[in-house]
């Protein structure tokens, strides 16, 4: 059974609403949303674009207050030093000092941290090999490239050697390589024994690094769990068949079978939603000695979900927490 303390973060009915434009409209954030994130794990926290996870993320850093609700980490209240002591944060669009090279850009947070003399030019030296940039470690900032620059904020968010780290979309703007580089950073992370939440909308990445995501839309928690379980989650197991030299009675037999049907020449496509089609459309096949091309199971993705979740359901699914 797991203890309290497995929780690093805990974000309770946390709830935001800016008051924006001269009459002070009222917009709501974040919806009182609650989640939790465990020690050791990788952690993804998605939505699309606007959907609240900078809001909540800055409420979990201590940058802003929330309008109602508490969010924790390691059982201190966000912003506590206590909380901070432990953390580690890249923020969505940091800000880098062009002029400084990426090692003296490095002391000056480790300073902030209140390391000196020898054993910060070691932590320096130790994570600008780790994020693979110790060839550049005389170079300007100005210089870098948008996943150098990344890479260089990622060892920024570890100089204090958090057990937590926050990234808030590591991977975005970042070509696929670039993307790549930070995924194995983050996976280097998991193995150092760290935990780390890390927001963004590119759900491919997500799929590939998390043990467990949260799906926001609109400020509101829409699905959380470990991604295997959520993409199960009422979706039709699809199987794609490819066919030649399919008769005319064969087709239409297929016709009646399939949810899809696309013909091109000898050649038909056809979309199969269960098992039973399946079935049924193999027998006509070898009925009418037509040859089987392919046959391919539809893979659910988070995307399908995401899509599902973005064309109306609006209340919350729980998977395994
Ligand atoms: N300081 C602010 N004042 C007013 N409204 C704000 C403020 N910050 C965010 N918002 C609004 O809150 C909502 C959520 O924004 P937020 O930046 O948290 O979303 P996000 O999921 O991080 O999106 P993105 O991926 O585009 O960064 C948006 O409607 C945004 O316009």
């Amino acid at each position: 059974m797991r203890s309290v303390t497995d929780h690093v973060v805990k974000i309770q009915a946390i709830h935001k609403v800016f008051r924006v434009g001269f009459w002070g409209r009222r917009v709501t954030a974040v919806d009182q949303l609650s989640l939790d994130v465990r020690r050791g794990e990788v952690f993804g926290f998605l939505g699309p674009n606007g959907a609240g996870k900078t809001t909540t993320i800055k409420m979990l850093m201590g940058l802003i207050y929330p309008t109602s609700g508490s969010a924790s980490i390691f059982g201190h209240p966000a912003g506590d030093p206590a909380a901070k002591a432990k953390l580690g944060f890249l923020p969505e669009s940091p800000y880098f000092y062009d002029y400084l090279t990426s090692r003296e850009f490095l002391s000056f947070y480790g300073h902030l941290f209140g390391l000196w003399g020898a054993a910060l030019n070691k932590r320096v030296d130790e994570l600008l090999e780790l994020v693979g940039m110790t060839h550049a470690r005389d170079l300007q900032l100005r210089k870098f490239s948008k996943g150098m620059l990344q890479r260089v904020g990622i060892a920024q968010a570890l100089i204090n050697d958090p057990e937590l780290v926050v990234l808030d979309e590591p991977m975005s703007g970042l070509d696929p390589i670039g993307r790549k580089e930070v995924r194995d950073l983050i996976f280097r992370l998991k193995e150092s024994g760290k935990t780390v939440m890390f927001s963004s909308h590119i759900l491919h990445d997500a799929e590939l690094l998390c043990d467990r995501v949260a799906m926001i839309m609109k400020g509101r928690l829409v699905a959380c769990g470990q991604v295997s379980e959520l993409v199960q989650q009422g979706t039709t197991q699809e199987v794609e068949m490819v066919i030649d030299r399919l008769s005319p009675e064969g087709l239409e037999q297929l016709r009646v079978l399939a949810t899809k049907m696309v013909l091109n020449g000898e050649r038909v496509m056809v979309v199969l939603s269960n098992q039973r089609q399946v079935d049924e459309s193999l027998e006509v096949i070898r009925a009418a000695h037509a040859k089987l091309i392919s046959l391919t199971p539809h893979k659910a993705s988070l995307e399908d979900l995401f899509i599902r979740e973005a064309k109306g359901a609006q209340s919350p699914v729980e998977a395994r927490v």
